[in-house]
């Protein structure tokens, strides 16, 4: 079996790819697709956007594939930058400028207030018009400065309390166990195996 992760985001493919290793699926990503132009991720809603990643991914290589939308919701910001993540800092896409307007905009905010979680839609999607959709997310709070140098994203100022580390001080391994993407992963297996019969 063969699939496309329909994403052009190294540390997503890093890690779905590790959540992949164990299954018997010869995995591709769009930086293996010639001429892939990105869709317009318009969607209200995590999961609008995955389902619209998935459908251009089949359309285009005709593969089953595998689409994540993913983000931060802040509470003291109102569920910001949710949706806009990956562009909360404006275009083009950055994670440095990202956080760095994430740490101003919570610098007055207190320790308890700090509250937040990711949160990640996958969708399946194949040749012959299915779609799945699994979720996940994980609580943690904003810390006031970069922690760690592994994962991507903000992943240095998101403080997981059940591990007393950022999601950038943990392995990889560590990270697919708890984290949003490796939650909303587990869900898919059973489905991609049911794809295989
Ligand atoms: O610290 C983080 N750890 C994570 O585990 C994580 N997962 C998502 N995010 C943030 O949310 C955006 C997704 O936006 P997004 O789903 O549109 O992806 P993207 O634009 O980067 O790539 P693509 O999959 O669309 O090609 C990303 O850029 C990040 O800012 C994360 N940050
Ligand atoms: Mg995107």
């Amino acid at each position: 079996m063969k699939i496309i992760l329909a994403t052009q985001n190294k540390g997503k493919i890093r890690e779905l790819q590790d959540l992949l290793v164990d299954e018997d699926i010869q995995v591709l990503s769009l930086k293996d697709i010639e001429g892939w132009e990105d869709v317009e991720e318009n969607g209200e809603t995590f999961a609008d956007n995955a389902m619209l990643k998935a459908r251009a991914a089949v359309e285009k290589t005709g593969l089953i594939a595998l689409a994540d939308d993913s983000g931060l919701e802040v509470d003291a910001l109102g569920g910001r930058p949710g949706v806009f993540s990956a562009r909360f800092a404006g275009e083009p896409k950055d994670d440095e400028r990202n956080n760095n307007k994430l740490l101003q905009l919570l610098r007055d905010v207190p320790e308890d207030k700090r509250s937040a979680r990711f949160r990640c839609a996958l969708v399946v999607a194949t040749p012959d018009g299915r779609e799945f959709l699994t979720e996940g997310t994980v609580e943690g709070r904003i810390l006031r400065e970069r922690r760690g140098s592994d994962g991507f994203g903000y992943d240095p100022l998101f403080y997981v309390p059940d591990y007393s580390r950022t999601m950038a001080e943990l392995t990889l391994a560590v990270k697919n166990k708890l984290s949003h993407r490796g939650q909303a992963f587990r869900k898919v297996i059973p489905i991609l195996k049911s794809l295989k019969s």
